[in-house]
This record gives structure tokens, sequence and C-alpha cells, in this order.
């Protein structure tokens, strides 16, 4: 064979399966491999046509937009194509792309007006709004450029998808932008989806994906999706630039991705080199940095190659995705007594972290994804979620590998596990477990719970392995001799631990409720709980009817109690704590303990009503109103024109609510 006919193979190859990835990816919303595989392969192909380019044909993967129109959907005609991105894989790749934008605009006084604007690399999916005379007519998917799916009916359900807009807009526009999952919002959504027996999703991308390329709207709006504008099809030509572009379409009462504009190359790669280190501090996954030249005028003279503009680059950081080995597959049992199987692996460092263990979700999870012990696997870490075992590298077995099981006993305890039908988890169901009595210290030590300084895992894990705890109401009994001796510990901070537990006493009911780590009881329902009952009446025994009468307490959470107090052993923890001296008393409702008890929120923009009247409702819940957005924001109400408090509240991912959201949140 000669080296010719060897590489067209190789081509051919890569083409083939990259339009196989293709498919998964965007078609079906279930990839199978991880994003830094799939750009392993494409980046081996622009490579090798690079070199080749006799090589290159127009339906190469390089030359296309991935993703043709599902089937089931009507089909749109993107008038103006939505095209892909050109990749900087490092901060040389966009030295290089600027140098090539200057070299196409030639002229002196045009370099002189070259700005770059950068925004955050949104890893959601690509969409077209079209809005007549100010009203949303419909909506579409990018498809693969030129044709995608009319999801009208599926958008409309997103609040950041306004029906009209404001501040007279031209008479046809087509807002572009990025629909997502923040990260809070889609861990909230798979612990229900694991709650309730189901599998989780494994990632916010393919989530968002799959909501919106629904036939069934109801469904659409049950997920938790929110959407960034970042530039405009059709009806895009009155503005002179990106910027103006964006700031226009925030005046119309659009979410516009925040931006930053730049006057040189090096602004722009301390921008993305900024964002690199800090890709987890937003509350939303992040892929890259995209860079755009501002100037319209200059766009347009740049213009566009098969697949891409030339005005554009996307900065991608490093992927979040390794293989290693996977030695081991141990079981973690958590508070809830819930058994994870946890995959013990060879470290491996992914982007900048050191991982030696990852989730493997459930039983289910490790069946359907054939994952074997001792399998070359590849990981995973995206944003804040925890890493996970994506997949294992068949093709690499030597036979040596074994299957896993889901023991049939508690690792820690020794007792039966049992898994209900329908349900994805299994749990120990032995309250007295040791593992989850020490679960259920750290739990009772947190910031929300009971507050004890100085306790945290490490300490609480000592304290077990000496045997001088066996649950939380032992920690009311231990002494500052006993401490002190513990590696790490001193007279004095032995005394300041037994002052911090002593302390704790004083908590509200509320608190120890909450504390208790009983299933579904969250600080809302412990404080709405703690107004209605007192120690004595909980261990006297409540009934589901008595506690549903609560308003905001459903059967579930009820249910729940009853179960917790029906046990013995659990009363009789109870009743230990309560003779330590812990605060069982009923509690008086004031407003600090409403819905949004202990909440900062700033209120900012031009809202349907006085700013006063938003602030009384917030305090008569219980939050509190502050003026500037930071890190310790736990929401921002913003109204039209809310400008800088949104892009901070954005930047910092602090979540943003409108008029009906904040409405929402008082019931
Ligand atoms: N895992 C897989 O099997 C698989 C398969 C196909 C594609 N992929 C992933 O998709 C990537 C290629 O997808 P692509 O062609 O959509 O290109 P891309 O994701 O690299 O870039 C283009 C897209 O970026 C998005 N975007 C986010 N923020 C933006 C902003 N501020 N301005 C403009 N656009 C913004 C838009 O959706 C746009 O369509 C690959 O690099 C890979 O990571 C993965
Ligand atoms: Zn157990």
């Amino acid at each position: 064979m000669t080296e010719g006919t060897d590489i067209r193979g190789r081509i051919e190859e890569l083409r083939e399966r990259i339009r196989y990835h293709n498919r998964r990816y965007y078609v079906e919303d279930a990839p199978e491999v991880s994003d830094a595989e799939y750009d392993a392969l494409y980046g081996e192909l622009e490579a090798l046509e690079g070199e080749h380019p006799e090589l290159v044909t127009a339906d190469s993967p390089t030359q296309r937009v991935g993703g043709e129109p599902l089937e089931g959907f009507e089909q749109v005609r993107h008038a103006v194509p939505m095209l892909s991105l050109a990749n900087a894989r490092k901060l040389d790749d966009l030295h290089e792309w600027d140098a090539r934008v200057r070299r196409l605009l030639g002229e002196d006084e045009e370099i002189e007006k070259l700005r770059y604007v950068t925004e955050l690399k949104i890893d959601g999916l690509a969409v077209s709004l079209r809005y007549e005379d100010g009203r949303y007519v419909r909506g579409a998917t990018r498809g693969n450029g030129t044709v995608g799916e009319d999801v009208t009916a599926n958008l409309r359900t997103i609040r950041a998808v306004p029906e009209g807009l404001s501040d007279d807009p031209p008479g046809v526009l087509e807002p572009r932008g990025e629909v997502y999952i923040p990260l809070d919002k889609f861990d909230e959504f798979n612990g229900r989806q694991e709650a309730g027996g189901k599998r989780p999703f494994a990632n916010p991308r393919n989530l968002a994906a799959g909501s919106i390329r629904q036939l069934d709207p109801k469904i659409t709006a049950e997920r938790p999706l929110t959407m960034f504008c970042y530039g405009i099809g059709e009806g895009g030509e009155p503005y002179e630039s990106h910027s103006s572009a964006l700031d226009a379409l925030k005046g119309y009462g659009l979410r516009v991705n925040p931006y930053k504009v730049h006057d040189s190359i090096e602004g722009v790669a301390k921008e993305c080199a900024y964002w690199a280190e800090h890709r987890e501090s937003v509350g939303y996954q992040i892929d890259g940095v995209v860079v755009k030249v501002d100037s319209r005028e200059q766009q347009r003279a740049l213009g566009s190659v098969a697949k891409a503009p030339r005005w554009a680059i996307a900065f991608k950081f490093e992927p979040l995705a390794a293989r290693t080995r996977l030695n081991e597959i141990i079981i973690n049992v958590g508070r809830t007594g819930a058994l994870t199987p946890q995959a013990m692996l060879e470290p491996v460092n992914v982007g900048g972290v050191t991982i030696s263990r990852a989730t493997l979700h459930n039983e289910d999870y490790v069946r359907e994804k054939g994952i074997l012990v001792g399998d070359l696997v590849v990981v995973e870490r995206a944003g804040d979620v925890i890493p996970q075992v994506v997949r294992a590298l068949v093709e690499e077995r030597t036979g040596d590998e074994r299957p896993f099981e889901m023991p049939k006993v508690c690792p820690v305890c020794g007792e039966p596990v049992s898994r209900p039908e329908g349900e994805a988890v299994t749990r120990c169901v032995n309250a007295r477990c040791p593992a989850q009595a020490l679960e259920h210290v750290i739990h009772w030590a947190t910031k929300a719970a009971m507050d004890i300084e100085g306790l945290g895992e490490k300490v609480a894990t000592k304290l077990f392995d000496l045997g001088l705890i066996r649950d939380v109401a032992d920690l009311y009994g231990l002494k500052a001799e006993e401490i002190e001796p513990l590696e790490g510990f001193a007279e004095k901070s032995a005394q300041n631990l037994v002052r911090s537990i002593e302390k704790s006493k004083e908590q509200p009911f509320s608190r120890v409720l909450y504390a208790l780590g009983i299933r579904h009881v969250g600080s809302v329902t412990a404080s709405l709980i703690a107004e209605r009952f007192d120690g004595d009446d909980l261990l006297a025994g409540v009934t589901v009817e008595a506690l549903t009468e609560i308003n905001g307490v459903g059967a579930v959470v009820a249910r729940a109690v009853v179960d917790y107090f029906a046990l013995e052993d659990n009363r009789d923890l109870v009743r230990r704590l309560k003779d330590a001296g812990l605060n069982l008393e009923k509690e008086s409702a004031g407003p600090q303990d409403g819905p949004l008890a202990g909440k900062r929120v700033v209120i900012t923009g031009t809202l349907s009503r006085p700013r006063g009247y938003f602030v009384e409702k917030l305090e008569e819940a219980g939050g509190t109103f502050t003026s500037s957005v930071s890190k310790n924001t736990d929401y921002v109400l913003a109204g039209e024109e809310a400008g800088s408090k949104l892009e901070k509240a954005n930047s910092l991912g602090v979540p943003v609510l409108d008029e009906a959201g904040f409405e929402e949140l008082l019931t």
C-alpha cells in the first residue's frame, strides 16, 4: 500500500467515525464519547486535510455544520446561516488568528479601528428566535446550519424568551443564542431524578438539548432552561457593531451574554487565560471564550469560510476528560443510606485537578455502560459536576477484567440492604449504621445545620475512629482532655472545639430538626414544622394528617417525618439530645423564617412597580435587601435595563430572577 492510499483511508475512517458521533451528539443527544475524544478525532482529520488539501471534499465534516434536523419537527430554513466557530486551542493560535485578521483587513486605518469582543462560550444548544413587529413568532434549532427544527412552542416555555419585545425593535428580528441549564439547577434536577429512582443525565448540555427537542412542550416546561443571546440573524443590519447589537438586544428585554471589548489581542489573550483558570466560578457550563471582531463592516469584509466566520474564533479550554485505569469499585454509604458505587482510579490529571475517584451513580449505570473492574476508562469533570466515569474502552481489554456486583449487605454495618422496586438506588436502612452516623455528624456540624466551627470531615472521622463518638448526641459529652491528644490538636484548639459544640445548644429547634437529616426535610420545611410542633410533640408521635395541615408540607415530607420518629433508635437519639440540653422548643413564626429567610437579594432595573414594593415583599418573606452584587448574593431580581448588576450576577453565577420568578419564591 502506498502512503497516499493509507492517508486517504485514514481520512475516510475519521470522517465515518466523526459522522457517527455527530449523529449521536446533535441528533440523538446521547454522545458516546467525551468532547475531548471527539475533538481529538476532529483535530486529526483537520490536520490531515491541512497537509493534503487535494483530499478535502465538500461533504467532509470539517466543511459542514454538524447535525441534521430531527424527524418529527417541522423544518425551518435559516435565511442567515447559523455557523459554527473555528477553534483556538492555545493562546498562540489566537495570535495567529489576529495576524490573519489584520492581514485581511489590510489598510492601516482599518487596523486602527479593530476592536475585539469576548464572551464566555456557553455549552448548550444554539437556537434562533424570530420576532415580527416585536412579537415572538418562531424559534428554531441550528440543525445543519441552513435547516433547523421548529421548536417554537418549546422555546416559548422559557422565561428568558419573552412573548413581546420592548423598545421598538426592527420589524423582523432574529435574536440568536444558547439555551442552557445552570449547574445548580442541573444538580437539583438530577437529584430529583435519582430520588425518584430515575436515571440521572450525564451533563447539562445533553439535558438542555434533549429538553428543547421534545415533541411535548409540557416536558420542556418542566426543565430548568434559560437562554443567553449572543447575536442576530435576520434583522441585524442596522447595528454598526457586535457590541451595539448586544446592547440593543438587552434593551429589547432579552437576556444577553455579558461581553467585554478589547483594543488588542493581548487583552483578549489575558481574558482567555483568566477564564481558563476561573471556569468553575461560573454558574453554568462553559467550554471556552468566543472572540469576535466588533465592527460589522469589518466582519463583512472578512467574510466566512464553509463552516465558520473568519471574524470570530472560539478559544477552547483544556479538556476536562482523561483516560485512566479503574482499579477497584468501592461502595460509599451516604447519610441517607444510599449505596453509591465509586470508581477508584489510577490517579490522573483532569484539567489541572488530580482525580483518583469518580462516581458510577448506581448499579444500573455500571451495567448499562458495561463497565468492568480493571477496565481502561474515560473520566470527565464538568464544571461543578462531580467527576464521573463516562465509558469503558472495550477495545483495550486484556481479559483480566471482572464484573462488578452490588453487595447484598451494607459494607459498613453488615446489615442487609434493600432496593425498592422501580428505584435505581440501593439503601442501607439501619439507622444505627456507622457510615450514616459519620456522614450525619458531618452534616450536623455544617453552617446551615448546627454550625459547629472546627468540626469538619477530618475531625469527625478521627473522633469516630478513636471511638470517642458513635452518633451526634455523643458530641455533647466530649471533653477537651479527650480531644487534645488527637493529631493536629492542642490544648487551646481542643477547648475551642468543645466550646463551639456547647454553643450549638443555643441553636433554635428548626436547626436541630434540619440537622437530624430526616429525608426531604430541608431548612425551610424544618422551620415550618418547628413553628407548629415542639420536640415532645414529635417524640410522642404526630400523624401525617397533622403535618400536612401545615402550609408548605406535603405528604412525602410528612411521611418521612412520621417514619423517622416511628423508629425507636431515632427517638432514643432525640431524647438524648434533649437530655444534653439542646433546644427543642416550638418557634414563633416571624419574618426571619419566611421562604426567603436568610437570603440576600439585590433588586435592580426597571420593574412593573416601585422598587419599595418588592423590598417590602422580600422582607416579609424573611429576606434581606442589599444594594451590591457579590458572591454572597443569593438572587438578583432584575427588571428591564438592569445593566452592570445583572452582568456582575451573571459573571458570578448568581441566579437572576424576573418578577414572576421572584413571586414564585414568595409562596
Ligand atoms: N462528544 C461528541 O460525540 C461530540 C460530537 C459532536 C460535537 N461535539 C462537540 O461539539 C463541538 C463542535 O460543535 P459546534 O460545531 O457546535 O461548534 P462549537 O461548539 O465549537 O462552536 C459553535 C457554537 O458555539 C456556541 N456558542 C456558545 N457561546 C457562544 C457565543 N458567545 N457566541 C457564539 N457562539 C456561541 C453556539 O452554539 C455555536 O453554534 C466539538 O468541539 C465537540 O466539543 C461533541
Ligand atoms: Zn449500613
